[in-house]
């Protein structure tokens, strides 16, 4: 059993760290639906967790808990050791939570450039007043901005792209773009929506490759919840497991692939 407080190294050498956040008996209702059933798990600093589960589990519900989208009935976060109040969705980013929409949500007219640099509004500090009066630090900070919005372009490979509306663009770009606007943000806590729907393999390669070195170089913790069961065990470091709105299961890929109460309802059929 690892201790929460400590970090730790994998088999393959990755760097885990502490617990960051953990969900503590989160149930989450919808009328009479119960979308969440008394779950808790938590989240080591810089490793890749995965939620997964058949359709209408709870997965989309849960991250929409964790990015304050949804409030709990029952049950608390922690962040970094502490209860987090009810938050709305844009104090939770201002705490260094970003995330990817299922259904990609850019502003297709515009470009992809752009589009990343909305993912910066966290990061400007000087307001309308503020570039009225100060002009030359509302200037610096648009340039500084643009320059981590340049950095990451290049990182995710679409300098090719970076003048292009992202509306003549295909799925699996924009789906890249997403991606790029939310590390914009350079956030501690990246939060993918199912990252690799409607993709074909080669886009499902790549970006499995973009979400392990987003996770190497930049040392972000990534929560991720994905249909695809290849993808997950490959990329992950420890997956929950959710049916019906419960957790069923919990633990490294292999641990989650040998245990029987997953295999009974999620895969259907023994792996040996
Ligand atoms: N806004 C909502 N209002 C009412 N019921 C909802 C709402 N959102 C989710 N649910 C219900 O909660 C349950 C869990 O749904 P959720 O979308 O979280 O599952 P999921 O695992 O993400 O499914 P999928 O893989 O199909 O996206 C389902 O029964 C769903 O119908």
């Amino acid at each position: 059993m690892l201790d929460a407080a400590e970090g730790h190294v994998t088999a393959d050498g990755r760097q885990i760290g502490p617990v960051v956040m953990e969900m503590r008996n989160i149930t989450l209702r919808f009328g009479g639906v119960e979308a969440i059933k008394n779950i808790s798990f938590d989240v080591r600093e810089g490793e890749i967790r995965a939620i997964i589960g058949p359709n209408g589990a709870g997965k989309s519900s849960m991250l929409n808990v964790i990015s304050g989208f949804y409030h709990p009935q029952e049950g608390e976060v922690l962040y970094r050791g502490a209860k987090r109040p009810s938050m709305k969705p844009f104090q939770v980013a201002r705490q260094g939570i970003a995330r990817t929409f299922q259904n990609i949500a850019l502003f297709e007219g515009m470009s992809v450039l752009d589009n990343v640099m909305t993912g910066r509004l966290n990061h400007m500090k000087t307001g309308l007043f503020g570039q009225a009066f100060w002009w030359g630090r509302a200037e610096a900070e648009e340039v500084a901005n643009r320059q981590k919005a340049e950095e990451i372009i290049d990182f995710l490979e679409i300098q090719a792209i970076r003048k292009t509306p992202v509306g003549r663009l295909p799925y699996g770009l924009k789906k890249r773009v997403e991606l790029a606007r939310a590390l914009a943000a350079e956030p501690q806590i990246l939060l993918l929506d199912e990252p690799m729907a409607g993709m074909n393999v080669e886009e499902k390669e790549d970006m499995s490759r973009f979400i392990l070195d987003v996770n190497d170089e930049f040392g972000t913790t990534i929560v991720l919840i994905e249909h695809d069961m290849g993808v997950v065990m490959d990329l992950s470091d420890r997956v929950v497991v959710m049916d019906y709105g419960k957790k069923i299961g919990d633990g490294t890929p292999d641990e989650v692939r040998n245990n029987q109460e997953v295999i009974d309802a999620y895969l259907g059929v023994a792996h040996d």
